[in-house]
Order: structure tokens, then C-alpha cells, then sequence
């Protein structure tokens, strides 16, 4: 287990957290790949299917992030968060909606008193390549828009060339441009070429003071794959042993099915622990879910599945 000499080096030179990342353990590529193959194969039972079910929707980011998203639209998704099913006030809400940030103060009103969310991908979203003063304006705006969440994107340029100061500095100032909204690090990991990177990257998000790591944009693939989740939340269980702080992850991209969010939640008991089984550890970043969580209830709810036209579009 990594211990904790690096509280240390922050202070320190680029030299000095290379050296801290560098001599983390190797993550084991072909034993990481097959414990999540494991854990995917595990079923549950059905009456405990209903429960996660619910959980997974109140785990929900739900996104939009087009070039073309409208206000309408925004509304639209900022209402079926609330109301998943309008027919069924047992549904839950699910825990935030994930906006460009000047969609913040439309999804703001739209939401307001519903208790669910408002994140916003500030930082020059997916591509991270801005001065650190626009993406430091970016966060500002959305979080006086609103914002209860910041999704943030690492430099992935600087990462991969052995600048991890100057990751790690952009994440500390964005950090103290979110005031009190909570600060998601995207690391993108479809770029990130390995799974060690995928482990440092992560280390390098949580000492800099990321509340959570989340795999991918959306933007690029692969986007959230299990083997990558799996050494996230292997990364925050021992953070947390080493530390006592407990950090979030959030898988995002290419979750579409109730199979897929399933699997999700039993590597984060598996691996992380039921301490991460709560939306304030725990999300799923996914534009198109919600609608196959909803049939999949109803499914159990009633033995049939509601006509594909039932739920509005995600
Ligand atoms: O942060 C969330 C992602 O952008 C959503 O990706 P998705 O459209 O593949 O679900």
C-alpha cells in the first residue's frame, strides 16, 4: 500500500512527485483485466435487483454535452432528473445533471429545490487545452451560475511528457475556483495508454485535493471500462487507508445498459467497499442510462417491459 511520504513533496519540485508516482506499485495489467472480467459474471438476486436499481438512478449524473444542447433541452433533462418516472413518485431523483457551463443557470432554475445537482464540465472541456486563466474563468462563472459541482479535465499533454507539476498545480487552483462546489478530475483515461498511468494520474487528482476521479469525458475512447474503474477505486480505498479520506469515482462514457451500472456497483463493493455505495462516493456519468434503469424497474415492478416510447428520450 503506497504510504503517505508525498504529503511532503507537494511543496516539492516536479522531480520529487515524479519520484513519489513513479514508485507506486505496478499495477498487474492481466490481473486487473481478469478480476473485473470476474466481477462482471457475478449476478444478483432479484429481489436485491430492484434495490440496485434504485441506486444506481439516485448515482446518476445526467448528461448533456453537444455542441447543439438548447436550453429546451436542458430543461427537459433537467426535469426527467427530478422526475424520472412521472407516473411513479417512488423513483428516485437522480443525484445531478452535467452541463457546458452556460447551460448552469438554466438547469439552476429548472432545478431548484428538487435536491438534485448541477455540475459543469469547466476547464476547456474534453480537450483541457486553454491558458490556466481561461479554464480558472470557466470554473468561476459556472460556479457563480450555480454550479455545485465542477467536472474539471486534467492536461493530458502535460501528463504524458512527465509535467505532472503542472498538473497537478492547475487541479490545486481550479480546486480553490470552486469555493465550495465539489471538484471531479476527469482523467481521461482512454489517453492515459496504461493502467499505471491510469493509477498515477489518479494519486496525482487526489493528493492535489480532487473530491473525485472520473474516468473519461465521454469524448474519446475507450471511455469507462471496468479494468479502469477497478484501479480507481482500488486507488481510493487505499488513499482512504492511508489518509483517512474518502474520495468519489466516477466511471462516465459508454454506460448505456442496467447490465453495465450493475456491474459497476458490484466492483464498488467488491473493490472500494459498501462505504462507496452512496451518491457522495459514487456516480455514474451517462447521457443515455436512465431510460433502460427505468424499463428494467418496471420490468420487475410489473413482469413486463413498458413500450420503448414510454420514458421521454434521455
Ligand atoms: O460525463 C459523461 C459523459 O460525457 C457521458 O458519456 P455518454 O454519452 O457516453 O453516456
Amino acid at each position: 500500500m503506497p504510504d503517505t511520504a508525498y504529503a511532503s513533496d507537494t511543496a516539492a519540485s516536479n522531480t520529487s512527485l515524479r519520484a513519489y508516482l513513479y514508485g507506486l506499485p505496478g499495477v498487474d495489467e492481466v490481473g486487473a483485466q481478469a478480476r473485473a472480467a470476474d466481477l462482471s459474471t457475478r449476478s444478483i438476486k432479484t429481489t436485491a435487483k430492484r434495490a440496485a436499481i434504485d441506486l444506481a438512478i439516485s448515482m446518476v449524473d445526467l448528461t448533456t454535452l453537444e455542441g447543439a444542447d438548447t436550453r429546451g433541452k436542458v430543461r427537459a433533462m433537467s426535469a426527467k432528473a427530478a422526475h424520472p418516472d412521472p407516473a411513479d413518485p417512488s423513483v428516485p431523483r437522480v443525484a445531478a445533471v452535467c452541463v457546458y457551463p452556460d447551460m448552469v443557470e438554466t438547469a439552476v432554475a429548472a432545478l431548484r429545490g428538487t435536491g438534485v445537482g448541477v455540475a459543469s464540465v469547466a476547464t476547456a472541456f474534453p480537450s483541457g487545452r486553454a491558458p490556466l486563466e481561461a479554464k480558472l474563468a470557466d470554473t468561476r462563472a459556472a460556479v457563480a451560475a450555480g454550479a455545485t459541482e465542477i467536472d474539471m479535465v486534467i492536461d493530458r499533454g502535460a501528463f504524458l511528457s512527465g509535467d505532472l507539476r503542472k498538473v497537478h498545480d492547475e487541479i490545486i487552483a481550479v480546486k480553490e475556483a470552486c469555493g465550495t462546489a465539489h471538484l471531479k478530475v476527469i482523467l481521461e483515461t482512454g489517453e492515459l495508454a496504461t493502467l499505471d498511468n491510469v493509477r498515477r494520474a489518479s494519486y496525482l487528482a487526489m493528493l492535489a485535493g480532487a473530491d473525485f476521479i472520473k474516468t473519461s469525458t465521454g469524448k474519446v475512447a475507450p471511455a469507462a471500462t471496468l479494468p479502469v474503474t477497478l484501479v480507481m477505486l482500488e486507488a481510493v480505498r487505499d488513499h482512504h487507508a492511508a489518509t483517512g479520506r474518502r474520495i468519489g469515482v466516477k466511471p462516465a462514457g459508454g454506460i448505456r445498459t442496467t447490465k453495465d451500472a450493475i456491474k459497476n456497483l458490484v466492483l464498488v463493493n467488491e473493490v472500494a467497499g459498501a462505504a462507496w455505495l452512496d451518491p457522495a462516493l459514487f456516480r455514474l456519468g451517462a447521457s443515455s442510462v436512465l431510460n433502460d434503469l427505468l424499463m428494467q424497474r418496471t420490468r420487475l415492478t410489473t413482469g413486463t417491459y413498458p413500450g420503448p416510447d414510454y420514458y421521454t428520450l434521455d
